[in-house]
């Protein structure tokens, strides 16, 4: 007979209200920090408590930038770590009381001598609660439309991120291209979190094909919030990236969306929707252990020691 044993449903605690900063930047970084700063204040102005930054906040995209605007996170053998990025950040989360995904920023780690693509989390005290790097490069080549390889530059992260925000539950972060691996989100969410948190830059040629597919296919899959925060489009710069940031709930619903341009889009998580979805179309009581296995039993890796920890 079947084997039908449940798995933890995620816990949302309390209502939460989430803004996404889809974001203009430019090539300054003084100047995309300082507006990303703004941007912060405008999105807590609105009672969100969980506030979320694009990927490459604060450079542009592109392998040929990531040496140029990365930062050091862990300190040098000679040296401090020198990070801005990490400093603003902290100040962000802190001067405006939020929880604050911190989209994405390239890191030079001068220890391995590589370079990644790193979400940092920080608390509303603006303590570091969580550094995620980049776990599936983003290579891809479309003949006549993209061809990207992070690769060339970048080294992948070693580990799932589950970021637990006390008064609410368990949050995942990931970063863009990780949205397309779904044992990844599927982990996460039966470890328990209650929304998957993607900073995200799609392009023209994918992101009208398979950003909202995406999103609403992690959502369905496993039945939690999941949201995708986009830099505004530029047709400027080098990248073009697809904007659309939005938040889909547990039943795939799209609940907000922006449009290309520099928005800010806020959404209310609540646990009655989690739990109405798990209510009405029982998955979680009805798998089948005994035909397919759990793929979050076994080895999964949450804490690469290679990461950047807190400051003191
Ligand atoms: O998966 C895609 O199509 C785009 C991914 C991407 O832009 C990224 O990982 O930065």
């Amino acid at each position: 007979m079947s084997s039908t044993s449940r798995v933890p449903s995620p816990v949302l605690k309390k209502s939460l209200t989430m803004a996404l900063i889809q974001l203009a930047s430019g090539s300054d970084k003084p100047k995309n920090l300082s507006h990303a700063a703004e941007k912060v204040r405008e999105a807590a102005g609105t009672g969100a408590k969980l506030v979320v930054l694009p990927e490459c906040f604060n450079s542009p995209y592109g392998t040929n930038y990531f040496p140029e605007y990365a930062e050091t996170l862990l300190p040098s053998a000679d040296g401090e770590a020198s990070a801005p990025s990490y400093d603003a950040l902290s100040a962000m989360a802190r001067d405006n009381k939020v929880y604050l995904v911190g989209g994405s920023i390239p890191e030079y780690n001068p220890g391995t001598k590589k370079y990644h693509n790193t979400s940092l989390v920080f608390s509303p005290e603006g303590g570091l609660l969580a550094t995620h790097r980049k776990v599936h490069l983003f290579d891809i080549d479309i003949p006549g439309k993209i061809t990207f390889r992070e690769s060339d530059v970048l080294t992948a992260g070693n580990q799932l991120t589950l970021v637990d925000l006390p008064e609410y539950g368990k949050i995942a972060v990931a970063i863009c291209y990780d949205v397309r691996f779904p044992e990844l989100a599927t982990i996460a969410a039966r470890k328990g979190a209650f929304a998957l948190i993607y900073p995200g830059a799609f392009n023209l040629t994918t992101g009208p094909l398979h950003w909202q597919l995406l999103a609403q296919a992690r959502a369905v899959d496993n039945q939690i919030y999941v949201a995708m925060c986009s830099p505004a489009r530029d047709m400027s710069a080098s990248y073009h990236a697809y904007g659309h940031s939005l938040v889909v709930d547990p039943m795939a619903k799209v609940v907000s969306e922006a449009a290309e341009g520099e928005e800010i889009i806020t959404s209310e998580l609540s646990s009655d929707k989690l739990e109405e979805t798990r209510r009405n179309i029982p998955l979680n009581t009805q798998r089948r252990w005994d035909v397919y296995p759990d793929v979050s039993k076994g080895k999964v890796q949450f804490d690469d020691p290679d990461l950047p920890k807190p400051k003191e």
